[in-house]
């Protein structure tokens, strides 16, 4: 498990740490890392040519820090000072002593020699203590910078809180980040800023509280949750799941929802629409019925949604659907139909799963200003619809109803942007609730494979493909899980 904390309880964690420690003992803690990860990145390090870009804080003194080591062991470096006048003053006497030079904004952005010239560029502008994008000195510098760029702490310019991005911020190859993670280090738009983010240890752990802001599941956490059916199960026990999906415009949806169902290792999937011919020429498996969900027999949950259209047969569907005591998925045309209250007054569990546009729909806002604050979006339909809602992105958001960490999920990838991906995610998390898990992990579960699926999955996969993989997936994942003592 990734936990990610923002940045005031990384503050009250690191000021309890540093109370029990000798002065300056964290920087050089954060500096030993962050050179070991720049020689990492360089591969040899005598004789290559390092550049810092140096902001006004503490992050531009673990830069500074961080290119002394790095100057010891044979690397020219060459610090460049944003705020000459503000810099950390016990950081630039340790490079200088260790035979590194300083220079100011305007020296480097003169001559190609420094930024142009380095092999490395290590990005100490600010850090946690950072405010909105980059400045323009700052920026106009960056456009210089041909070397891969490894920031300090976190990518300059990037919110550390929300992920957000407001204006110019560095685009890094990797990132060495202190203590903890950062929730802007696992959310979009920053995570794509952030490159292949390094975890130091400086001894913060024991003063992190229980609960963090943002997690990111890896494999052996899923490999954890998914359900493994023992010797005296039977389908029921499994779980049964129920598919309202499909219409005579759009009988594919219905396919690729139970597709995925059908590999979220649930015990039987119902299906009720009217494309029930389509299903069960494709899906021998499938229990189909051309009648609405109340006629359909047992389930232990219900995905209702994908390609559903908006005759009135659709919303009966979605009516229905919300009317029964089990936990129940609302996808795509399902999300614009279902009404506010009837989510908000279930017992049972919902699962929103909206893409950026669909979630600006039903928050009244636009598509963009989703994807510029995933966060906040995600937190506040989960609040409004009192429901875990699963907003889909690059980096898929994962809010429960009743706050709690959001989970970010590692595995997506831009293959998964294609039609009817999001169908066979709505059958396979519809799946896993039938399974019996908490509707939090159904779904933060359901993307994490369908991530996978979709990364391992022949290139360029069609929705189809991406169900293909899922036992695959399902199998990577698992191999993750401990072995039982
Ligand atoms: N607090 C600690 O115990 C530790 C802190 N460390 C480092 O210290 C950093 C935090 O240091 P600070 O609190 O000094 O904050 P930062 O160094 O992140 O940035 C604050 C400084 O940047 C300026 N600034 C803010 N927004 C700016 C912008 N958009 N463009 C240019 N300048 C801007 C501010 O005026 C301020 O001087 C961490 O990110 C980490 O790198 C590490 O050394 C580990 C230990
Ligand atoms: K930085």
């Amino acid at each position: 498990m990734r936990n990610a904390y923002r940045v005031e309880v990384v503050r009250h964690a690191e000021r309890e740490l540093m109370a029990r420690l000798p002065e300056g003992a964290l920087m050089r803690r954060a500096a030993a890392g962050l050179a070991a990860a720049a020689a990492d990145l360089l591969g040899r390090v005598y004789g290559t040519r390092v550049a810092l870009l140096v902001g006004s804080g503490d992050n531009g003194g673990d830069a500074l820090y961080a290119g002394a080591r790095l100057a010891r062991r044979g690397a020219g470096v060459t610090a460049v000072l944003l705020s000459p006048d503000r810099v950390h003053p016990g950081g630039l006497a340790a490079l200088r002593r260790a035979g590194g030079r300083a220079v100011g904004a305007e020296e480097a952005a003169s001559g190609r020699a420094v930024l142009g010239g380095a092999d490395l560029v290590l990005d100490g502008i600010t850090g946690i203590g950072g405010r909105g994008g980059l400045r323009e000195n700052a920026a106009r510098l960056l456009r210089g910078v041909t070397a891969p760029v490894l920031a300090v702490d976190l990518p300059s310019g990037v919110n550390a809180d929300t992920g957000e991005v407001d204006g110019e911020a560095v685009r890094a190859a990797a990132t060495v980040t202190f203590g903890a993670w950062k929730p802007g280090l696992l959310v979009e738009p920053a995570r794509s800023h952030a490159g292949a983010v390094r975890l130091v240890d400086i001894g913060l752990a024991p003063y992190l509280p229980a609960t963090p802001d943002v997690v990111a599941l890896q494999h052996a956490d899923v490999a954890a949750l998914l359900p493994r059916p023992g010797t005296d199960t039977d389908k029921y026990r499994r779980g049964v799941v129920g598919v309202a999906a499909g219409s005579a415009r759009y009988p594919g949806a219905a396919v690729l929802a139970v597709s995925g169902a059908l590999r979220g290792g649930a015990g039987a999937v119902r299906y009720a629409g009217t494309a029930a011919a389509e299903v069960l020429a494709r899906h021998p498996e499938a229990l189909v019925t051309d009648g609405s969900p109340e006629h359909t027999g047992r389930v232990q949950a219900w995905a209702v949604g994908s390609g559903l259209g908006d005759g009135a047969g659709a919303e009966r569907a979605v009516r229905e659907v919300l009317d029964a005591d089990v936990p129940v998925l609302i996808d795509a045309d399902g999300l614009r139909l279902a009404d506010v209250d009837a989510v908000r007054a279930r017992r049972a569990p919902t699962v929103l799963t909206p893409h950026a546009g669909e979630a600006a729909a039903l928050l009244d806002t636009s598509r963009a200003a989703v994807e510029a604050g995933m966060l906040d979006a995600v937190r506040r339909l989960a609040d409004r619809y009192r429901a875990t809602v699963l907003l889909k992105g690059s980096a898929t958001l994962v809010a429960g109803p009743d706050g709690g960490p959001v989970r970010a999920n590692p595995t997506g990838t831009g293959w998964l942007a294609t039609a009817g991906s999001g169908d066979v995610l709505s059958g396979l998390i519809g799946a896993l609730l039938a399974a019996g898990l908490d509707a939090r992990d159904a779904a933060a579960a359901g993307a994490h494979l369908h991530g996978v699926a979709g990364r391992t999955a022949p290139a360029p996969p069609a929705a189809s493909d991406v169900a293909a993989a899922l036992p695959a997936a399902w199998r990577e994942v698992c191999a993750a899980r401990p072995r039982r003592a």
